[in-house]
């Protein structure tokens, strides 16, 4: 039998932010009874198979944190990626939480890193919100126009 439920998080050298060291923090706070493991592969489309590999290792929950360059190449790989992971999440039912950066979100460098460092932490708290209570501990947001990364631009 299982003895201790786990969490991974998943990170690419890619990246031009250190994604996996926020996530790790917040999820070590509000996550004190899971094992964390953290992973750490070349780039995006490394991702889906990594995180197969956790889930068959025994981790309840994933987070990728994956950062998609500006050419349309990257974008290419980026919807490789996508699909990948939602396969994944389909066929394991595991909750898997795909946090993305696209390099072209913004052309001010401090900026696309504050995007970096704001969805990887609210994504995380998200996956440990999904973990500890389901879908249903999400439901209190619903349709309040959250986004990730920005400010929230609220319900219609
Ligand atoms: C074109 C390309 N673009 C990206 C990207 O935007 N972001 C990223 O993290 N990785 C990229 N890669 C690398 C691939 O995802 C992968 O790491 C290599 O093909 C090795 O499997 C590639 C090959």
């Amino acid at each position: 039998m299982k003895e201790k439920k786990c969490v991974g998080i998943i990170d690419t050298t890619f990246s031009r932010v250190d994604m996996g060291s926020i996530a790790l923090k917040v999820l070590r706070d509000l996550l004190p009874d899971y094992m964390i493991i953290r992973h750490t592969v070349p780039g995006i489309k490394d991702l889906p198979g990594e995180a197969r590999r956790l889930i068959d290792s025994g981790c309840d929950g994933i987070i990728t944190l994956g950062w998609v360059g500006k050419k349309q190449v990257d974008k290419y790989s980026y919807i490789a990626l996508s699909v990948g992971l939602v396969m994944l999440s389909v066929l394991t039912g595991k909750i898997i939480i795909d946090v993305t950066v696209h390099e072209d979100e913004s052309d001010n460098e401090e900026e696309l890193k504050k995007i970096a460092i704001e969805r990887t932490k609210a994504h995380a708290e998200n996956l440990a919100i999904l973990l500890k209570e389901d879908g249903e501990g999400l439901v209190k947001k619903a349709g309040q126009g959250v986004r990730q990364g920005y400010e929230n631009v609220g319900p219609l």
